[in-house]
């Protein structure tokens, strides 16, 4: 039933149960009865200890993984299929290698069946917002990482989705490009939504997996903590009441900054150290 202020996405009572990857025939529980929504306008991070569960969970927002109980629901409607509200960024690189920035910030449109001329002048546009304009005809290799990194944050955002459903998408870039690459992505988000009506007038739903402690508070206004596996399950929140806008840089030298990392890395700390012992045994 859709209703008004429906969360942008609502994963609901989800469990997700594997054929278990280490013994064949018996099957593991990545994720318990989880519930976690992302308010239409709101940036959410999720984080947890490796192999928790984190991109099990995204995935399943992202309609890409059935949940084997509970239920996702996309602006009150329950998703069938995959969610064509959702844009997603992976930490893999996504682009093409055999097309240019352009024709792959273009594709999405043209695979819409968007008019060429249109397509191409709207990834100029996106080209130039993320700031890579004059290399359009430039080949991924040919690109550092961040400019990678921002072809395909025009390839994402240009297509306009309501959620933008992101996977570690910085994790391989260095310090210093990480944070220009998250101060833009931040203001990309900020940015008012043109055209929209209803809930997703109110901006762009983001959910966020990260490892780091730091980027999910900088970045986001409420951080959820994983528990470590197997049978994941959120084992804490965090509204992060810092400013906007932010400079992620720094802002991690604000005293509330420092508090609120300090809270919950107290309650994060413990399934780390599970998961990390958990995947030396898988390793010996
Ligand atoms: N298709 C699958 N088949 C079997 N097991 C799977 C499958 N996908 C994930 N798993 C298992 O489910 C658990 C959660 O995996 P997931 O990739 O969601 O974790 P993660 O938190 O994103 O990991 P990381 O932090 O290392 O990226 C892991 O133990 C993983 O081995």
């Amino acid at each position: 039933m859709k209703t008004a202020n429906a969360p942008a996405l609502d994963l609901q009572a989800i469990t997700c149960v594997f054929t278990s990857r280490d013994a064949p025939g018996q099957r593991y529980t990545a994720v318990q009865d989880t519930d976690l929504a992302v308010a239409p306008g709101e940036f959410v991070s999720v984080v947890g200890p490796t192999g928790c569960g984190k991109s099990t969970l995204l995935n399943i927002g992202a309609g890409l993984l059935a949940p084997s109980r509970g239920q996702v629901s996309v602006f009150g409607e329950p998703l069938q299929g995959l969610n064509r509200r959702a844009g997603y960024m992976f930490q893999a690189e996504s682009l093409m290698p055999w097309k240019t920035a352009l024709d792959n910030v273009m594709a999405g449109l043209v695979f819409a069946a968007t008019p060429a001329a249109e397509a191409r002048e709207r990834a100029m546009a996106w080209l130039a917002r993320v700031g890579l304009a004059g290399f359009e005809d430039r080949y991924p290799h040919q690109l550092s990482g961040g400019m990678r990194k921002r072809v395909a944050m025009a390839q994402t955002l240009i297509l306009d989705p309501d959620i933008i459903l992101m996977d570690e998408p910085f994790s391989a870039l260095d310090v210093q490009t990480r944070q220009l690459m998250e101060n833009e992505l931040l203001e990309l988000w900020a940015e008012p939504p043109q055209g929209k009506t209803g809930a997703a007038a109110q901006g762009r739903a983001v959910l966020f997996i990260t490892h780091d402690l730091d980027e999910a508070i900088a970045l986001s206004d409420r951080v959820v903590v994983l528990s470590a596996g197997p049978a994941t399950h959120p084992i804490g929140q965090f509204v992060i009441d810092l400013p906007r806008p932010r400079n992620v840089a720094e802002i991690r030298n604000l005293p509330r900054f420092v508090d609120l990392h300090a809270q919950i890395w107290a309650v994060l700390r413990d399934e780390v150290l599970k998961g990390y012992d958990q995947q030396k045994r898988k390793v010996a």
